[in-house]
């Protein structure tokens, strides 16, 4: 169906998204070579074990040399430190990008290091689920979802289009964004979600009187879908709270303040309140379904959720 768009693409970091990388690549012929490249030893061993790539090494710097297309997919806190060790072994012309959930933060750490003649665009599939690494990544995962890319200015057209029929080519849709513009919408329709559930089910289960058992057994009551989101990567959602902090503070304190509203309304009996409140947001459940974004991670643990709205 498709063809060889890069000669070599190294993929740095092969969790969840970099091993999902690798499998639509393969799948669809997009690279004449993968390399493979991880800092733990287990998980590039792993890796081997899954054919997920043509090469495989431990030395990121070795990874990217004489690749086309450099995708680095590491915790976010961690992409200065691989920008710094792959940086001197890049080849000009080559397009460097990263799919990390923050974007102004990713790109002060790694574009110091980043040489004249790369072309570092950064970039975000919108597309994931609360498992992580290379086991848990599969074919299709980028099919029908969006791509965010953050280009800086005076990008190169050329590199740009490259990086954006790549993405097209794993059935994503591409959009362009300024990166603090992206890292405030991520940080209500994604950040402060994970923050919520994770606050959520910490308190369930720190209350003393509501045993275990009983938050196992009554979990459908809503606390399910909470449940998913909290199971995602500690290291992965400390570093985009560490790294995203200005935006998800700002919509934190919003929160804040409209759960005390919320608050009151319930406190003083406020019912009127309360049901324009409820009916506002069904609107938005159903303008999401009537957008066609209701795509389910094809995954266990979703079933929950109210098709009908
Ligand atoms: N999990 C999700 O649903 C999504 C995650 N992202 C972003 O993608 C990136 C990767 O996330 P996942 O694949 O989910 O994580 P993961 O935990 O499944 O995989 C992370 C990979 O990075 C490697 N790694 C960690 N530190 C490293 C370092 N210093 N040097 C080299 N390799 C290192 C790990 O060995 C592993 O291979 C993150 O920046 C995350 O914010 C973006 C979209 C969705
Ligand atoms: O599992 C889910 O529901 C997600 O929200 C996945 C996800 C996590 C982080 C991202 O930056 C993008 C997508």
């Amino acid at each position: 169906m498709s063809s060889v768009m890069f000669e070599r693409i190294a993929l740095i970091g092969i969790g969840l998204i970099g091993s999902s990388l690798a499998r639509d690549i393969r799948a669809r012929g997009l690279a004449g070579e993968i390399v493979v490249s991880t800092r733990s030893p287990e998980t590039l061993r792993r890796a081997e074990e899954l054919g997920l790539g043509d090469r495989y090494t431990a030395a990121a710097e070795d990874a990217v040399r004489g690749a086309d297309l450099v995708i680095v997919s590491v915790p976010v806190g961690a992409s200065g430190a691989v920008a710094e060790k792959i940086a001197p072994n890049l080849k000009k012309g080559a397009i460097l990008t990263d799919v990390g959930s923050t974007k102004a933060s990713v790109i002060a750490q790694m574009s110091p290091f980043v040489p004249k003649g790369v072309h570092f665009i950064p970039g975000h599939p919108i597309a994931g689920t609360e498992h992580s690494g290379p086991d848990a990544g599969f074919e299709g995962l980028f099919a029908g979802r969006w791509c965010i890319l953050t280009p800086p200015e005076g990008v190169d057209e050329d590199a740009l289009q490259k990086l954006t029929a790549f993405w097209q080519a794993l059935g994503s849709t591409v959009d362009r964004m300024v990166p603090e513009h992206h890292d405030k919408v991520l940080a209500i329709v994604s950040h402060l979600p994970h923050i919520i559930a994770y606050n959520i089910v910490g308190t369930a289960d720190d209350m003393e009187t509501v045993t275990q058992s009983e938050v196992i057994q009554y979990s459908a009551s809503g606390f399910r879908d909470f449940t998913r989101l909290a199971a995602s990567d500690p290291t992965m959602w400390r570093d985009v709270c560490l790294h995203n902090r200005d935006a998800i503070l700002e919509m934190l304190a919003r929160f804040s303040e409209d759960l005390a509203y919320l608050q009151r309304a319930i406190r003083w009996g406020e019912g009127d309140k309360l049901f324009e409140l409820f009916s506002r947001t069904r609107d938005v459940r159903r303008s999401i379904i009537e957008a066609g974004q209701d795509v389910d991670v094809p995954d266990f643990g979703r079933h929950t959720l109210d098709k009908k709205g």
